[in-house]
């Protein structure tokens, strides 16, 4: 995968006037999900507009080696589904690359099969945990065998009759989540997960749409009971994608930041549990109309123009993180040009992504001159909104594509450069990055020798 190839530098210059309408690519999650519950129920299921990252490529393969048959045919990709608890062992490991979804969704789908699943990833995720979901794994009965500190690779053996259990979920996580309820689709009888703090419901809503037989309950307090019937029929379905809030999230802080700029991103996703930044850079001053707001196949979509605005810093509510965590690095890019401090509490979570996420937006912000304070679960951002005198520094990446990104969106406005030191990890989420970027005017240029 290009990602273990040769680094390839970027640098963003200082843009104006950024203007036009894009689309941005499909939804990550539910890209990924099409995927997976695709290649496991019958008969076929047709997606339009999925992410061809190189994550969900990854997630694809798996469910290829698993016995699904998927296959490109124009603009849609065509699954052939195995049948609900039809999977076949793979032959060899499944490589994740850099994809946490992927590889944490995949083994709670095939962890309670009689088989044994090899899970590898590159150096990034082979760093993340993995207890969180091979701990319910174990009180299903699955064998697990894994790298100290229950990291990759691991191998899952799953029990002759694995047991249905009762999960309440101890990080705010929809991978978690997710995991514990994909796990439920081979056991008999009744899977129950209990979610305290809301997260992504992706899963819940897509396996519905396939025809699994699912329970949600919330209480006066916000707590989700999700139950879920085991060995449900799930019969293939046609899909249509809409565009990943989290990318559009680039281009909508760069239109904010960027003097002069006037942009639409189209078909943006809007379920709630996805759309905090927006709410966020909507009461930093930004603005940023929603139009056009339409239901598209079950899922909100929305049109979102968004013109330069003078921001104001805020404090972000701890408990919005989980509608916005992939989007805090570039939320700090939009803090950096507000009035007055930002401070962005309750990220935990940030620590354990692609990278450590915290540490690397610090470093990039101190690094660019922008002053920051970075504490175990807070970053607090003091902006430059003229964005003078900023700039000029390198950002290590870590392997991190919205490090990546959110530090290329940085230098549209800063008065010097900003560069990266390796933009290929783009690729496993956002893969028009640089393509959209330019259409809209911004100055990035791919500086490397593997640019060439
Ligand atoms: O379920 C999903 O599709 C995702 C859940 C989130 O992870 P966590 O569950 O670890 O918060 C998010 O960061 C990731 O990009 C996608
Ligand atoms: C955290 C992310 O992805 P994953 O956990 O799937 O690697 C992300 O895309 O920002």
């Amino acid at each position: 995968m290009s990602h273990s190839s040769i680094p390839s530098p970027a640098t963003a210059h200082k843009s104006e006037n950024l203007s036009g309408t894009i689309r941005v690519p499909g939804d990550k999650s539910i890209s990924h999900r099409s995927l997976m519950f695709g290649g496991l129920a019958s008969g076929e299921t047709v997606i339009s507009g999925l992410l061809e990252g190189e994550d969900v490529l990854a997630t694809g393969r798996a469910m290829a080696a698993m016995g699904a048959k998927i296959g490109r045919d124009g603009e849609k990709w065509r699954v052939a589904g195995t049948g609900n608890g039809a999977l076949l062992e793979p032959a060899d490991a499944l490589d994740f690359g850099n994809a946490g979804t992927g590889c944490r969704l995949t083994m709670g789908l095939v962890g309670p099969y009689h088989m044994t699943t090899r899970f590898t990833g590159d150096a990034s995720l082979s760093r993340r945990p993995m207890k969180r979901v091979l701990d319910p794994l174990r009180q299903m009965g699955v064998a697990v065998e894994a790298m100290e500190g229950d990291r990759l690779p691991v191998t899952l053996r799953g029990p002759k009759a694995p047991a249905p259990i009762t999960y309440r979920v101890p990080v705010a996580s929809a991978q978690v989540k997710s995991a514990v309820l994909l796990a439920g689709l081979n056991i008999a009888g009744t899977t129950t997960v209990i979610e305290p703090v809301m997260t992504r419901d992706h899963t819940e809503k897509m396996l519905a749409g396939f025809g699994a037989q699912l329970d949600v309950e919330e209480d006066a307090s916000g707590v989700r009971t999700i139950r879920l019937e085991g060995q449900p029929d799930l019969k293939g379905r046609t899909i249509d994608v809409p565009g990943d809030p989290s990318s559009a999230a680039f281009p909508l802080v760069a239109g904010l930041i960027v003097p002069g700029a006037d942009i639409t991103i189209e078909n943006v996703l809007m379920n709630p549990t996805r759309t905090g930044i927006i709410l966020t850079l909507q009461e930093m001053g930004g603005q940023v109309d929603i139009v056009n707001w339409r239901d598209a196949g079950g899922e909100d979509v929305a049109d979102l123009r968004v013109r330069y605005s003078e921001l104001k810093g805020i404090t972000v509510p701890p408990e919005r993180a989980p509608s916005m965590i992939d989007e805090y690095p570039v939320l700090a890019v939009a803090a950096a040009f507000a009035e007055g401090e930002t401070v962005m509490d309750g990220l935990e979570e940030l620590r354990v992504k692609e990278s450590d996420r915290l540490a690397a937006v610090a470093r990039g912000l101190e690094a660019n001159g922008i002053d920051c304070t970075e504490t175990e679960a807070c970053l607090t951002i003091r902006g430059t909104p003229s964005g003078k005198g900023l700039g000029s520094g390198t950002v290590e990446t870590h392997l991190d594509h919205r490090i990546a990104m959110a530090f290329l969106t940085l230098g549209l406005a800063t008065e010097k450069p900003v560069e990266i030191d390796d933009s290929t990890m783009i690729a496993t989420s956002f893969p028009q990055f640089f393509d959209l970027m330019g259409q809209l005017g911004a100055k990035i240029e791919r500086t490397g020798a593997a640019s060439q």
